[in-house]
C-alpha cells in the first residue's frame, strides 16, 4: 500500500452553523486519480476545499502525506485549480507567463533555471498549447484558458493535483487534451523539472460532473450525498435514462434515485 495522500478523518464542516459534511472518513493514497460526484451542492467543492484548508473543519482531521494539516508547509508539492476561476479577465498576461507562475513556490526567489524553464514548456506542452506559449491568455477559449490553468497547475510539479470541474464548459479537444496531460501527470515518469522526485506517482482528485474523456483515467469514485460519502469504489453507470443522449440534466431526482451521484444540474 503506498503512502496516504490525503487522510480527512470524521470530517465536519459547517456554514453558518449549518452542516454541510457530517463526519466524513477518506484515504486518498498516491497514484489514484480520485473524482468527486455528487449532486449540486451535495458538498464536493467543501470536501475538497476542507482537504486544502480553505474552510475550517469544525471537528475532526486532515493530513497531507501524513502530515497534520495545520503543521503542512510543503504546499509546493500540491496543485490547485479552482472551480470556474478566469484566467483571461482582462489581464494581458501570455500562456507562458501565467504557467511560469506556477513555478514560483518552486524556484522562490532565485532566477528561472533551466529546470524551470524545462518544467514550464512540459507543463504547456501536456496540456497541449506549446504553439499559444506567447499569446495573451485573454485570446484563448475558455477550454484553453482553462487548460493554461491545469499547466500552471502542473508547472510546479506537484505529487497531489486537486481540481474543482475542470472540464465544465470545456470543448471536446481540451477535455482530450486534458485527459492527457493527467495521464502523464500520473505516471512516475513525469518530473520534467526535476522537482518530483523520481519514482513518485501522481495523485490526482477532481471533482466532475461529467467525466467524458477522462472516465478510463478514474480509479476510485467518491458519491457525496446527504453531508457523508454515499459510495467509495468503481465510476457507477449512469442510469438509462442519463445515458440517453437527449437527457437534459435539468429535472430532480428522488432522494433515493443513485442517479443524484451524476449530480444532474
Ligand atoms: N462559503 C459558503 N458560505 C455558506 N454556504 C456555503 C458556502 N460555500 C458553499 N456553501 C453551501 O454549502 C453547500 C455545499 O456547497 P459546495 O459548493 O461544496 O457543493 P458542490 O457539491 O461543490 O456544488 P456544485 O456542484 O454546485 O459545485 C451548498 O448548499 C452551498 O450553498
Amino acid at each position: 500500500m503506498s503512502e496516504p495522500v490525503l487522510s480527512i478523518s470524521h470530517g465536519v464542516v459547517a456554514y453558518n452553523e449549518r452542516p454541510v459534511l457530517r463526519g466524513v472518513d477518506v484515504t486518498v493514497s498516491a497514484g489514484e486519480v480520485v473524482a468527486v460526484l455528487g449532486a449540486n451542492g451535495s458538498g464536493k467543492s467543501t470536501l475538497i476545499r476542507a482537504a486544502l484548508g480553505l474552510v475550517p473543519l469544525a471537528s475532526g482531521e486532515v493530513r497531507l502525506f501524513d502530515t497534520p494539516q495545520k503543521r503542512f508547509r510543503q504546499w509546493a508539492r500540491v496543485g490547485y485549480v479552482p472551480q470556474r476561476l478566469g484566467a483571461g479577465g482582462g489581464v494581458p498576461a501570455t500562456v507562458g507567463e501565467v504557467v511560469a507562475a506556477g513555478r514560483l513556490a518552486r524556484r522562490g526567489l532565485r532566477w528561472q533555471s533551466a529546470r524551470d524553464r524545462a518544467a514550464i514548456a512540459a507543463a504547456i506542452e501536456a496540456v497541449g498549447l506549446t504553439d499559444r506559449t506567447r499569446d495573451p491568455v485573454a485570446d484563448l477559449s475558455g477550454g484553453q484558458q482553462q487548460r493554461t490553468l491545469i499547466a500552471r497547475a502542473l508547472a510546479g510539479e506537484p505529487e497531489l493535483l486537486i481540481l474543482d470541474e475542470p472540464t465544465a464548459g470545456v470543448d471536446a479537444a481540451s477535455q482530450v487534451a486534458f485527459a492527457g496531460a493527467l495521464r502523464d501527470f500520473v505516471a512516475d515518469g513525469w518530473h520534467p523539472g526535476g522537482a518530483r522526485p523520481e519514482g513518485t506517482l501522481g495523485t490526482v482528485i477532481l471533482v466532475a460532473h461529467e467525466l467524458g474523456p477522462l472516465r478510463p483515467l478514474i480509479t476510485r469514485a467518491l458519491v457525496v450525498h446527504d453531508g457523508g460519502i454515499a459510495h467509495d469504489g468503481a465510476v457507477p453507470e449512469p442510469t438509462a435514462d442519463h445515458a440517453h443522449p437527449d437527457h437534459d440534466h435539468v429535472h430532480p431526482h428522488a432522494p433515493q434515485t443513485p442517479a443524484n451521484i451524476w449530480g444532474d444540474r
